[in-house]
Order: C-alpha cells, then sequence, then structure tokens
C-alpha cells in the first residue's frame, strides 16, 4: 500500500515548555533529515514526513531518538464524502495485502483536533460501517484484530493501520557533548548508545594499548563507532584515540604489578577528563557495571575516580551482563564486541579488587602519572 506520508510521534519532548521544545523539535526535524531524504514539518505534537523513499524512511526511523512511534499514512480531507471514499480505498488495499475480509475483527479509532460538525465517536461509527458494508466484517472494540485510526486534524484526516516503535528518549544533541570511553567490549557500546538515547552528542576515545592488545581491538572499536553511528543522524559519533601502550608500560615497571589496572583505568578516566575540557564536552561516559569483574569494585572505583574535574557517568553500573547483552544485540554492537581480539595482555595475574585508596594516590605520585599522561594526550590526532 503506497502511504502519502509517515505520521510520527514524539514522548518527552512533549513535557517540555514552549520554548524548549520548539528547540527540541527543531533538532529532531533536523536530525530526521539528515537520515532520510524528506520534507518534514511538525505541528501540535506530530511530526508529518513526507520522504522520497518510503521503505528506506520506514527504517531508519527506528533509530531517530525523540521518535516514540511512527505510521504510514494516506490523507484525505476532514469531510464524511472524503473520508468515506479514503476508508474505503483503504479498505480495498488491507483486503489485498489480506489484513481485511469478512471474518477481522475491527474496530475505528478515532481522535480528533479542531472544531468539526461530528463528534470522533461519530466519525468512528461511520467509518466502521463503511468497513462493513464493503466486506462484511465484524466490529469488535475490545479485542480487535485490525485497527484503523482515523486522526482528524483540522481539515486533514490521516488513516493508517499500523504504530512502529521508534527508539523514544531525546533528540540527539539536546543534551550537550559527552566524552565516552569506547572500548571494544560489549558495554562500553551500550553506555554510549543509552546516553545518545537521552540526547548526547558522542566523542567516542578508545584508548590503544598495542603491544598490549591487538590491531583487532581497534578494529573493533571502528566497527562499533560505525554501527552506534546508524543511530546519530545529525549528530555523528567522532572517533578518537590516543597511544597508551607507553603508558602502560610505565604503569607495569614502575608500579605494584597488581595496581596495573587500577592505574589503567585512572589514566583513562583522566585523559577522557582532558579531552572532554578541550573540546568543551560536559561529561565522561564509561561501561562500568558494579561487581561485573573484579576491578568494577566499589573501592575502585572510587580510587580510579577520585582526583577528577568532570563527572564520569556510568549508566549500566545497576544492569548485570544478560540485560546489558540484551541491549547490545538489539543495537547490532553484540556481534562486533564478540569477535576475538585477543584481550589485554597488560591485566595481572591477580589485579587488584579492593583498592586501597591512600596507597592508590601516593603511587600515581610516586609514578608521576599526570606527567606521563601528557604525553600520551599529545598523541591523541584531531
Ligand atoms: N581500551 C579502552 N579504551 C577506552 N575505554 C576503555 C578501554 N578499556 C576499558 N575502557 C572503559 O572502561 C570501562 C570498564 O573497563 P573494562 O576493562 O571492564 O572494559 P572491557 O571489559 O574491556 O569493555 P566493556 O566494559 O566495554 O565491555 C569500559 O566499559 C570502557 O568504558
Amino acid at each position: 500500500m503506497k502511504p502519502d506520508l509517515i505520521i510520527a510521534r514524539y514522548g518527552e519532548v512533549g513535557l517540555k515548555s514552549n520554548r524548549v521544545r520548539k528547540r527540541f523539535e527543531n533538532r529532531l526535524k533536523n536530525n530526521i533529515k539528515a537520515s532520510i531524504d524528506a520534507d518534514v514539518n511538525i505541528n501540535q505534537a506530530r511530526i508529518y514526513i513526507f520522504p522520497k523513499d518510503f521503505d528506506d524512511a520506514i527504517e531508519k526511523l527506528k533509530r531517530v531518538f525523540g521518535i516514540v512511534s511512527y505510521s504510514p499514512a494516506v490523507f484525505t480531507k476532514s469531510t464524511f464524502d472524503d473520508v468515506e471514499r479514503a476508508v474505503s480505498e483503504y479498505a480495498d488495499k488491507l483486503h489485498e495485502i489480506g489484513l481485511l475480509d469478512e471474518n477481522t475483527k475491527f474496530a475505528i479509532s478515532c481522535r480528533r483536533v479542531g472544531k468539526h460538525e461530528f463528534s470522533s465517536q461519530e466519525m468512528a461509527a461511520f467509518a466502521g460501517a463503511v468497513v462493513v458494508g464493503k466486506y462484511s466484517s465484524s466490529v469488535d472494540l475490545t479485542n480487535p484484530e485490525l485497527t484503523i485510526y482515523l486522526e482528524v486534524r483540522e481539515e486533514d484526516t490521516y488513516i493508517f493501520h499500523e504504530k512502529i516503535e521508534g527508539p523514544g528518549g531525546l533528540p540527539l544533541g539536546t543534551q550537550g557533548k559527552v566524552v565516552s570511553l569506547l572500548s571494544s567490549g560489549i558495554d562500553s557500546p551500550v553506555a554510549t548508545y543509552l546516553m545518545m538515547k537521552r540526547g548526547c552528542q558522542v566523542i567516542a576515545l578508545y584508548c590503544d594499548n598495542q603491544p598490549y592488545t591487538s590491531s583487532d581491538a581497534l578494529k573493533n572499536f571502528e566497527n562499533l563507532v560505525d554501527q552506534l553511528n546508524l543511530y546519530a543522524s545529525g549528530a555523528p559519533i567522532k572517533k578518537r584515540v590516543v597511544k597508551y601502550g607507553d603508558y602502560l608500560s610505565m604503569c607495569k615497571s614502575e608500579a605494584p604489578d597488581k595496581m596495573t589496572c587500577i592505574l589503567c583505568k585512572s589514566g583513562m578516566y583522566k585523559l577522557a577528563g582532558k579531552l572532554a575540557q578541550k573540546i568543551h564536552a560536559d561529561a565522561v561516559i564509561d561501561g562500568s557495571s558494579l561487581g561485573q569483574v573484579a576491578s568494577q569494585t566499589l573501592p575502585n572505583i572510587l580510587a580510579t575516580r577520585e582526583d577528577l574535574d568532570v563527572p564520569i557517568l556510568s549508566p549500566l553500573i545497576g544492569l548485570d551482563k544478560v540485560e546489558i547483552s540484551k541491549i547490545a544485540e538489539k543495537i547490532g554492537t553484540y556481534e562486533i564486541s564478540k569477535r576475538d581480539d585477543g584481550g589485554c595482555k597488560a591485566v595481572p595475574k591477580y589485579p587488584e579488587t579492593n583498592a586501597d585508596l591512600e596507597l592508590v594516590k601516593k603511587v600515581k605520585n610516586d609514578i608521576d602519572q599526570d606527567e606521563k599522561l601528557k604525553e600520551a594526550f599529545e598523541t591523541i590526532e584531531y
């Protein structure tokens, strides 16, 4: 069935004050236009999308944050004659694709905005009679197999039967910039996705631990950013890589072996914080999930974050691996993260799980951590 347009709906955006809503709507409109070739208008909490290629648009709108649901629709005028003709044609098309016949239990749902010579119920009954007249289907308002929606908006009426789920959240770019510490693992791409869903524009920072990790891990990072960029129309993720192997090597030779992971993570936060300040981002995000691995205990979290100027947000902190993996599968990052990249060879046999804050402070001071990180920071290319 060839639709005339797609009607999309937003959720949280509608709860904002007029001024903020206008700004968020503009951002959403730009993000949609960056994703698909279409004319887009927003009016009274509905987004009217006229794409050049409907199949492409239906696929891509699944990945535009801010959209809660959308419906390919046909359009007519809000008079009984026009609605009768349009509903009749719509019913024929539903019949052609096997969704409507004499055995189908159906309902008409009518919503109205504006002044009309009919109530919503009267229009629903009228349209229902058109369908019954053509196909002798039975009306079932409680458990319909098919619902035909009529949205009467002033002089225009839209007819549709599908509500496709969008990703929800807030339009990308409405909540400022964050630096995401993105590894090649399962968790950090999910953390990044969740912050994008809350409207954040992302700069992804990968700490390249070669020779302790392989070039495959770097490739996985790049593939993960490409996958996440399918959700980033309007504000694509920028990739940044810091050469981190020399710093790690220094930690291994100058600090207690047990502390390698603490110093590694603490250094990553500091570099990400420095980058955030340089590019005017407001926060750093990571994929920590409390207790998931030995290094992600509360004492370790405190010891690795105690001396930072930028907030570290960990959106997965309360989720378990199954919950995280489910999201990763849904957003298409799981398969990439699962590729074997050889892991990190710098991890000691017995990593610290209960870091002593004072000792960590002392070791950071002894190895002159900040100075060493300055050298690493210089390796980031823009
Ligand atoms: N090489 C890296 N580059 C950038 N960030 C990293 C890197 N390694 C770890 N991180 C960050 O630190 C967090 C916790 O580190 P951990 O060593 O548990 O990660 P991982 O298991 O390699 O990957 P993930 O947590 O993404 O599954 C990661 O979620 C990520 O945000």
